[in-house]
């Protein structure tokens, strides 16, 4: 018998988080990480384990080379949790990448969606994200209504993730992949 918390009752792709800045990806996917008992790979935290701080890397090589460093440091982290349901959380544009979006359609997509009142205290703290300096808050819902479509698009699963906790998010989201792993199932019967 499975154990509630065991990996294989979600599915044995990758889960990948994918959503706008601050919206939790890096929080909730540890998280949920934990719950499951499996590995967790943050893409940015790879990146500036790599190649130092991702404002460092924007100031001294430009967003492009950042972008270029993210599609493989993603595609890297996908290859090595093929065939296990390890939880990545991207950064927020990574899904903006072509090569990406294809490399995810083999996992299970998960949309952490918000409201930019959701995130405005956390932007106001806010100090390592590039793209967010000067109007933080008016930079944030721009680049939001850009790439909603996008993450809409992409996701498997979408987690309403404006009220709640980092845990109770944690076992809302575990919930809802197993609901989906069952469905998923149930089709391919
Ligand atoms: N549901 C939540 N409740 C309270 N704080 C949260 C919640 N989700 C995220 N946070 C906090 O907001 C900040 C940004 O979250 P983070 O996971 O880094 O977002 P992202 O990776 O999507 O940019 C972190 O300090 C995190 O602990
Ligand atoms: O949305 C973006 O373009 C970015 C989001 C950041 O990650 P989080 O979404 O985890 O903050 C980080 O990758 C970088 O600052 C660029
Ligand atoms: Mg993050």
């Amino acid at each position: 018998m499975l154990h509630r918390s065991s990996p294989g009752a979600v599915g044995s792709r990758p889960i990948v988080l994918i959503g706008p800045m601050a919206v939790g990806k890096s929080a909730i996917g540890q998280q949920l990480a934990q719950q499951l008992g499996v590995p967790f790979i943050d893409t940015d935290a790879v990146i500036v384990a790599g190649h130092g701080s991702i404002a460092g890397i924007f100031a001294g090589r430009g967003e492009n080379a950042f972008r270029e460093i993210e599609a493989r440091t993603v595609a890297d982290a996908v290859e090595e949790a093929e065939g296990t349901s390890t939880v990545i959380s991207l950064g927020g544009g990574a899904v903006l990448d072509s090569g990406t979006q294809q490399l995810i359609s083999r996992c299970t997509v998960v949309y952490l969606e918000c409201d930019a009142d959701t995130v405005a205290d956390r932007i106001a703290r806010n100090s390592g994200r590039p793209l967010l300096a000067g109007d933080a808050m008016g930079r944030w819902t721009a680049m939001f209504a850009t790439r909603r479509p996008v993450y809409e698009r992409l996701a498997d699963i979408t987690l309403d993730v404006r009220h709640g906790s980092i845990s109770e998010l944690g076992g809302r989201l575990e919930a809802a992949l197993r609901n989906h792993a069952a469905a998923k199932q149930e089709v391919e019967k």
